[in-house]
C-alpha cells in the first residue's frame, strides 16, 4: 500500500513540473485514475465542491494566478510546485515535508514581536470584509510584529510557514484548493493550524491561520476580526 501511494505522489510531482513548464495543465486526464476531484475551474464550472472519505484529488493549477502551481492529495500528500524559483514542495503524511529534497522545518521562533507575518488582501472587494483586513492587519502590525509579507499565493505562504521562512500565515477568503496542499506541507514540517477564531481548521470555511506553533497563532487570533465567506461546500442554489 505504501508503495502505491509513493508511486501517486512520484507521479503528481512529474505532473506539477511539466504543468510549471508550460504553465498549464494540459491534461487533466493525468489526475482521474483513481478518485475523486476538486479543482478551482471545475468547481467554477458548476461541478460540486463536497469533501468526502473518498480520496480526493484538490487542485489549483496556477494559484497567484501568476506563477505557481499547487496541488493536493487531502490529509495524505501535497505538491507545490513554484516553478519561477524551480522549488518543488513535497509532503506526506507522517513522513514529513521537503523542498527540492531536503527537509523543512518550521521556525523556532517564540516570541511574537520577532516573528514575520504573512498575509493576503484576498479578492473580496467587499467593503465590509476589506474594513475587517486592514483592520486585522493593522492590530496585527502594532502587537508589533517585526515585519509582514505576502507572496502573492497562499500555497507559496503555507510554504514559507513550512520553510521557517515566516513565523506565520493567516486569510479570510482563500479556496480549499488554495490551501490543502499547504496546509499538509505545514503540519509535516511541525507547525500548526487553526481557525482565524482558534477553533480547529475547517478546511472549507475559507479560513485559515497556520504558524510554526501555538502560542504564536494564538496571539495573532487575538487580533484578527474574523468574518465568514460563504462555504465552499455551500450548496450551489446559495452560490
Ligand atoms: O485565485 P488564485 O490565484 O488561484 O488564488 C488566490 C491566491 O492564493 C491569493 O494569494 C489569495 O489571496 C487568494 O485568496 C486566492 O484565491
Ligand atoms: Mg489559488
Ligand atoms: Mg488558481
Amino acid at each position: 500500500m505504501a508503495e502505491q501511494w509513493q508511486d501517486v505522489l512520484d507521479h503528481a510531482v512529474a505532473v506539477a513540473q511539466k504543468a510549471g513548464k508550460v504553465g498549464l495543465l494540459e491534461n487533466p486526464d493525468y489526475f482521474i485514475p483513481l478518485v475523486l476531484f476538486i479543482g478551482e475551474e471545475s468547481v467554477a464550472a458548476g461541478e460540486p465542491c463536497d469533501l468526502t472519505d473518498e480520496p480526493t484529488w484538490i487542485i489549483d493549477p496556477i494559484d497567484g494566478t501568476t506563477n505557481f502551481f499547487p496541488l493536493a492529495f487531502l490529509l495524505i500528500m501535497g505538491v507545490v510546485y513554484s516553478c519561477l524559483e524551480d522549488k518543488m514542495f513535497v509532503a506526506r503524511r507522517g513522513k514529513g515535508a521537503f523542498c527540492n529534497g531536503k527537509q523543512l522545518r518550521v521556525s523556532d521562533q517564540k516570541d511574537i514581536h520577532c516573528s514575520i507575518v504573512a498575509t493576503e488582501f484576498g479578492s473580496n472587494r467587499d467593503g465590509g470584509a476589506v474594513e475587517k483586513i486592514f483592520s486585522s492587519l493593522r492590530k496585527v502590525v502594532c502587537l508589533p510584529v517585526h515585519g509582514v509579507r505576502g507572496a502573492g499565493s497562499a500555497a507559496i505562504n503555507l510554504c514559507l510557514v513550512a520553510s521557517g521562512c515566516v513565523e506565520a500565515y493567516y486569510e479570510i477568503g482563500v479556496h480549499v484548493w488554495d490551501v490543502a496542499a499547504g496546509a499538509l506541507m505545514v503540519t509535516e514540517a511541525g507547525g500548526v493550524l487553526m481557525d482565524v477564531e482558534g477553533g480547529a481548521l475547517d478546511m472549507m470555511s475559507r479560513r485559515i491561520l497556520a504558524a510554526n506553533n501555538r502560542h504564536i497563532a494564538e496571539q495573532i487570533v487575538g487580533q484578527i476580526q474574523a468574518f465568514t465567506p460563504q462555504r465552499d461546500d455551500a450548496p450551489p442554489q446559495q452560490q
